[in-house]
């Protein structure tokens, strides 16, 4: 009998949420997305010193102030691990633009233009590339601009509906509705601490059938899981990031 995950590559594209370069190798998802926190995360991981060491020298000799030099080593500390990770999926890499530039639609485009122009320098086209903005309403005025230069986006920190159809209206690449911090949000807010339903699942199913309905091309990517029954609930959703933890869960359940 196959395992859930091999059931849900069936009828989901699967994303490994991770900067861990290994996990992503080990469940073969098409796409993978990072974040700060994440490559935080992996950059603390010995096996990938080379690609710190890399990025501060590329910061060290970056001709600006100490500020221009720190930003410069960490837009190539991101371009270094996406590159890595592309080398191991056949899709896309999601890289964030910094989430302090979220209200800054100038600021977004120009990081988003470095960070394409790190990515092409180290011979991966654009089109491997997701560029990821805020849903903020200057992150998707941002991403118009962006995806008239075939610099697609993924939209993140997507809580509402309202967001969601604005991401639609201006034609973006792909959206990542919060499963997880919605459903923590009414945990910790509301005076039901057992929920009937789950309102993370509920808000990616009224995105993705409302996108369907309407004919939006812009792609629904489920993401902030907190256990494999909200990514079950979401199977059929257009992809899934998932982190390791979970794709490992996932692997490990036999299928009906
Ligand atoms: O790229 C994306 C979504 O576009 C993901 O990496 C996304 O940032 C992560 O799923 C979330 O940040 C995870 O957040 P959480 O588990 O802390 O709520
Ligand atoms: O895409 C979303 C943000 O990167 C979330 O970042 P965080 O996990 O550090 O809050």
């Amino acid at each position: 009998m196959s395992s859930v995950l091999e059931q849900l590559k069936q009828f989901t594209v699967v994303v490994a949420d991770t900067g861990d370069i290994e996990a992503i190798q080990e469940f073969q998802p098409q796409d993978a997305t990072t974040n700060p926190s994440l490559l935080l995360l992996a950059a603390q991981i010995p096996r990938y010193q080379g690609l710190v060491d890399d990025a501060i020298a590329f910061g060290k000799a970056f001709n600006g102030s100490e500020a221009d030099k720190l930003d410069a080593t960490m837009d190539k500390l991101f371009v270094n691990f996406g590159v890595e990770i592309l080398k191991r999926i056949p899709g896309r890499v999601s890289t964030e633009v910094d989430a302090r530039l979220s209200f800054d639609k100038e600021a977004m485009v120009k990081k988003a233009l470095r960070l394409v122009n790190l990515f092409e320098d180290s011979g991966v086209s654009r089109d491997r590339v997701l560029i990821k903005l805020s849903s903020t309403w200057e992150g998707v005025q941002a991403a118009k601009v962006l995806e008239k230069e075939s610099i697609h986006c993924n939209m993140t920190l997507l809580f509402s509906f309202a967001q969601a159809v604005a991401c639609a209206e201006a034609e973006v690449t792909l959206i990542s509705p919060f499963v997880g911090r919605i459903l923590d949000w009414h945990l910790a807010h509301t005076n039901t601490p057992t929920l009937q339903t789950d309102p993370g699942v509920e808000s990616v199913q009224k995105i993705y059938c409302y996108y369907k309905r309407f004919g939006y091309k812009t792609i629904v990517m489920g993401a902030s899981f907190r256990n494999v029954g909200q990514i079950v609930a979401l199977a059929g959703c257009d992809f899934l990031t998932i982190s390791p933890k979970l794709l490992k869960e996932l692997s490990a359940m036999k299928g009906g």
